[in-house]
């Protein structure tokens, strides 16, 4: 028997959140990072999931390749047997009036030969909530949250049908809560009369996890969704699977702890800062001291190599949005990004190498330059830490396993970083 659904996530701390809500409502999971080239051993690692999550970093790469990425993976899906295909993005919508949300969706639309889908990056037991089309995060509309100063994605409009209707030549519409409040059926009826009117996307309300369940109910015969992670608590039900009351089990952890950060985000600057409080080691990595041709991993590496025993050790990027920007107008946005995904991407694979077996990724950029420089090409889903973030355990070419947390920049309590470490703890 094949797969149920196939997901496309957008990045790679997005694809984990994904397949963590999946998890935590009843379905086995696999992620994989990047589409298998060999299609015998992805074949072979979906074993016997009810899910199989393709990780990509297509996020704010150029649409042309983005699309090509997700073509590729939905190709994959569909062999492996998936009835209904996930696009997963962020809960804070990240893309530019280019895309990639809305060209990838139409690109996946057309492949699959439907008229019609759903967006929503609803995700409340994030703070994340859509109500009349506009995006909140926690309080405050997202055009007034840190995302605003994001580097490479910074939402200015909440408004997410004017967000998307930038993005695409289709027609965006609305289901608004009223309906949603009103059931699947209601749900059911309204997209019934979009699709009259030619609509092809419609952006839905969602202030709570009932409505996300209504929702999953309502889009059960649509061959494709668009979402954030919150709508993955309402699908596995459609295939009659409850949520499990058992944790998602790892192999007990070992070896040495670390926490690799390029995240910019406000939380993880929060974390970062609870962190340094705690006065434990850490290396903070100069994006300008890297262009000036400095070996910033190398001495990353050194200091973390004299304080892995008395880890976890942070070596952390991550800075104020102030001083992001002044390394931007210096360097560029692109290019500092890109230099400072290359170290730490290093710093992680030298980590490894020094017999960390325990470690953090903050960010999904990061995450994603990390993962594929660890030659990760799977992941089983394990305990959550944080809603949005799960223990993974990988298995890198080196063969041991290696247990890697990654975060999303906006995910996690203040303490973050030590509630990581204390869950892999024996009991
Ligand atoms: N000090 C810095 N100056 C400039 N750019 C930085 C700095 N630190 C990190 N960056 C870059 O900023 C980008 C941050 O993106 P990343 O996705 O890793 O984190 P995030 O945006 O905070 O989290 P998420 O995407 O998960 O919400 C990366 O390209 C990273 O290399
Ligand atoms: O949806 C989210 O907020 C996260 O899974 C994510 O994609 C951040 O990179």
């Amino acid at each position: 028997m094949g797969i149920r659904l196939g997901a496309i996530a957008d990045d790679f701390t997005g694809a984990t959140d994904l397949a963590n809500n999946l998890v935590r409502a009843g379905m086995r999971v696999v992620q994989l990072i990047d589409v298998p080239e060999d299609e015998d051993d992805g074949q072979g690692l979906a074993g016997d999931a009810d899910a199989v999550v393709i990780a990509l970093k297509s996020r704010t790469v150029p649409v042309a390749e983005a699309v090509d990425a997700s073509l590729r993976a939905l190709a994959w899906l569909r062999g492996a047997g998936a009835e209904q295909v996930y696009f997963k993005y962020c809960s804070t919508f990240d893309s530019t009036p280019a895309g990639n949300i809305g060209p990838v969706a139409e690109a996946l639309m057309d492949a699959l030969d439907t008229d019609f889908t759903v967006a929503t990056p609803a995700f409340p037991d994030n703070g994340r909530t859509v109500f009349k089309g506009h995006l909140f995060v926690g309080d405050v509309l997202l055009s007034e949250s840190g995302m605003r100063d994001h580097p490479l994605t910074p939402m200015t409009d909440s408004n997410l049908v004017e967000v998307l209707g930038a993005q695409t030549r289709r027609p965006v519409g609305l289901i608004d809560h009223t309906v949603v409040a009103g059931g699947a059926d209601a749900v059911r009826a309204r997209i019934a009369e979009l699709r009259v009117q030619k609509v092809a996307f419609a952006v839905v309300d969602a202030v709570s996890n009932d409505d996300l369940v209504r929702l999953g109910e309502a889009v059960r015969d649509l061959p494709l969704v668009t979402a954030g992670s919150g709508l993955a608590i309402g699908l596995p039900a459609n295939w009659g699977l409850r949520p499990s009351t058992e944790a998602a089990q790892l192999p007990p952890a070992s070896g040495y702890r670390a926490i690799v950060s390029g995240s910019v985000s406000t939380a993880t600057n929060g974390q970062v800062r609870a962190f340094l409080g705690t006065g434990r080691p850490a290396f903070s990595v100069d994006p300008l001291r890297i262009a000036a041709g400095e070996d910033v991993a190398g001495s990353a590496l050194a200091f973390a190599e004299a304080h892995l025993a008395d880890g976890p050790v942070l070596i952390y990027s991550t800075e104020a949005p102030e001083a992001v920007r002044g390394v931007q107008s210096r360097l560029g946005a692109a290019e500092a990004g890109e230099l400072v995904e290359r170290t730490l991407a290093e710093v992680a694979r030298g980590l490894v190498a020094r017999g960390v077996r325990q470690l953090v990724v903050a960010g999904g950029e990061t995450s994603g330059a990390v993962v594929q420089a660890l030659g990760v090409t799977g992941l089983r889903i394990g305990p959550q830490i944080d809603p949005g973030v799960p223990w993974c355990a990988a298995t890198p070419p080196d063969g041991r396993t290696l247990h890697l947390a990654l975060k999303s920049g906006n995910f996690g309590g203040p303490d973050f970083f030590s509630a990581a470490f204390a869950l892999l703890e024996p009991a």
